[in-house]
């Protein structure tokens, strides 16, 4: 598979350009919280959308308000620059 896994250098000045996002047991991890079980819902449809328009698929966590999404690239064995692309255009839905 083309797509490569990035170092940890490259991580860590891919992720000083993203606000809220970590990266926890080796995904790149974000925390969302609104209003109601309805938005959060609403923003997972939008993210739903984005990410299958890529080809590229978020592991979504749901609770109520909360929503935790984590990136990986499973083709990769670990962050790729498509998780960067992914969580950029995720940060652009809300
Ligand atoms: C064949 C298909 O395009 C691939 O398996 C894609 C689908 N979505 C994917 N999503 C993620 N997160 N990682 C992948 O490696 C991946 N691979």
């Amino acid at each position: 598979m083309a797509i490569k896994k990035l170092s940890e250098v490259e991580i860590s000045s891919a992720i000083a350009q993203l606000a809220g996002w970590a990266v926890v047991d080796h995904k790149l991890q974000k925390n969302f919280k609104f209003r109601d079980f309805v938005e959060a819902f609403g923003f997972i449809s939008k993210v739903a959308i984005v990410a299958d328009k890529m080809g590229h698929h978020p592991e979504l966590f749901n609770v109520y308000n909360k929503v935790k999404i984590d990136l990986t690239t499973h083709d990769a064995d670990g962050i790729s620059a498509l998780d960067f692309e992914l969580a950029q255009k995720i940060d652009k839905l809300l």
